[in-house]
């Protein structure tokens, strides 16, 4: 079966609908991005998906022992409260060698004494992060991780994003405000606003009606400069093919997922 499978479902916070008749699944190694304007319920069905909040309606299955590896959107963390990144990552368990590891596997090393609430939007970001990492996660569920990073830092976050899914074989699911990183880096694309408005392959939903409705004129320039930039790399007789190889075949260049927009 696939890793988790919603059927569906709906969401009800307070008063309002936010989630209507969502269908979503995503298999082992995926790559899926969600996209959407603000309010649309994105991180709401992150929520749904891992089980954080109950649906209103529907069914939402995982496989048994799944673990997730999450990285909420905002943790609202007391700069006052007296909790050290290391004391932090213990709550995910792991030998020290194994966390001391993976703060440098995500660039953080020498973070552990540090205190939580004193850290800067970059390395709080690689330090939820490693957290998520140490679960040994089947998947992975990133919220906007990039949120509060300058471009160096989120072409930086994505590339480790990515290095850890080819090394780990992990599935990705992700919240993205970066056009770059899902056109270049998704399997597929999930465009929400309250419901799924559309889905496929970037190239497919790049050209939907419905998400040019949303994402307007903008965006339309965006992708086609993309496509625009990266076409002489692709020979296949199938856009999203080279959409999906174009993340293995350019591993680390920047100029995949930065500048242009
Ligand atoms: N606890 C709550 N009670 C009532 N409404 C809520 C609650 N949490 C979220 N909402 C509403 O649900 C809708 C979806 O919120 P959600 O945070 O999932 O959107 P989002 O797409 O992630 O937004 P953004 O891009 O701004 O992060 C919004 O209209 C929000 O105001």
């Amino acid at each position: 079966m696939s890793l988790i499978d919603a059927r569906n479902v709906i969401v009800r916070l307070g008063d309002a609908e936010v989630l209507t008749d969502i269908d979503f699944r995503i298999d082992r190694g995926e790559i899926v991005t969600i996209v959407g304007p603000n309010g649309s319920g994105k991180s709401t069905l992150l929520r749904v998906l891992i089980g954080a909040e109950a649906p209103h309606s529907g069914t939402v299955e995982r496989e048994r022992g799944l673990r997730i590896g999450y990285v909420p959107q905002r943790l609202a963390v007391d700069r006052t409260l007296p909790l050290t990144v290391g004391r932090f990552l213990r709550l995910s368990g792991g030998t020290a060698e194994r966390r001391a590891d993976m703060l440098a596997r995500v660039g953080a090393s020498g973070l552990g004494d540090r205190q939580l609430g004193a850290l800067s939007g970059g390395q709080f970001q690689r330090v939820m992060l490693a957290q998520a990492l140490l679960v040994g996660p089947d998947i992975l569920v990133l919220d906007e991780p990039t949120q509060g990073l300058d471009q160096p830092g989120e072409a930086a976050l994505y590339r480790l994003i990515e290095d850890v899914h080819a090394e780990i074989g992990c599935a990705v699911l992700m919240v993205s405000h970066d056009l770059h990183v899902v056109m270049s880096a998704s399997d597929r694309v999930i465009c929400l606003n309250g419901h799924i408005c559309c889905e496929g392959t970037p190239t497919v939903v790049s050209e939907a009606p419905e998400y040019r409705a949303l994402f307007g004129l903008g965006t339309e320039g965006a992708l086609a400069l993309y496509r625009h930039e990266h076409s002489h790399h692709h020979h296949h007789d199938h856009p999203h093919d080279a959409a999906h190889d174009h993340a293995h075949d350019h591993h680390g260049s920047d100029a995949d997922r930065t500048g242009a927009a």
